[in-house]
């Protein structure tokens, strides 16, 4: 009989602005070495102008977005590549777009409080601004149970949500 191949894993690492995502996925990125996508990069100009100035993004800016990560993360799963990404990922039905980038489609949802975020969020240099952070929490629709996925609390240090993402995995 032939071994049945398991499909390459895709770990999206998601969450509101300031969450920890694109750190943990980076932590991890250094213990896996497999190619990584940082959502931020994938915004057209018009996206990043928008949040820049504080207003938040409508699901019509967002699904071009979204299906523009699930095709890196397809091309790759069609190689028998597995994928780490930094994406909000906020509401089920984006969600349902990333998983097209394959079957081992895995979230990894960065939670934790709002204070210690917005913090963070004010310490940091980048586009999105911390006024933008009620939003999100707003948009945001935690993982269902029929989601593949665990949660991660933010306030653990980064190496040590990675180690708790790869024992999760078997990846350890
Ligand atoms: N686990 C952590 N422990 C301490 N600081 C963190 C941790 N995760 C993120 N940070 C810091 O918080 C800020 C936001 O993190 P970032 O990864 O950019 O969040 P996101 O990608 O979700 O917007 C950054 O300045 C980062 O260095
Ligand atoms: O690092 C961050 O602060 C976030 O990644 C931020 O850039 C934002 O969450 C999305 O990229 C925008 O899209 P949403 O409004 O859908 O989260």
């Amino acid at each position: 009989m032939t071994p049945t191949q398991e499909p390459p894993l895709h770990l999206v690492f998601m969450g509101v602005s300031g969450s920890g995502k694109s750190t943990v996925a980076r932590a991890v990125q250094e213990r896996l070495g497999w190619a990584f996508a940082e959502g931020d990069d994938f915004h057209p100009p018009e996206n990043v102008a928008k949040m820049s100035e504080g207003t938040p993004l409508t699901d019509a800016d967002r699904w071009g977005w979204l299906e523009s990560l699930a095709e890196w993360a397809a091309e790759r799963d069609a190689r028998g590549e597995p994928t780490l990404m930094a994406c909000s990922a906020l509401r089920k039905s984006y969600r349902d777009v990333l998983r097209r980038g394959g079957e081992g489609t895995f979230f990894v949802h960065c939670t934790g409080d709002k204070h210690m975020l917005l913090d963070r969020m004010n310490a940091r240099e980048h586009f999105m601004p911390p006024s933008l952070l009620e939003s999100q929490l707003d948009t945001l629709e935690p993982l269902r149970p029929d989601e593949r996925g665990m949660d991660v609390d933010p306030a653990l240090p980064p190496e040590r949500l990675a180690a708790m993402v790869l024992a999760r995995l078997g990846l350890a």
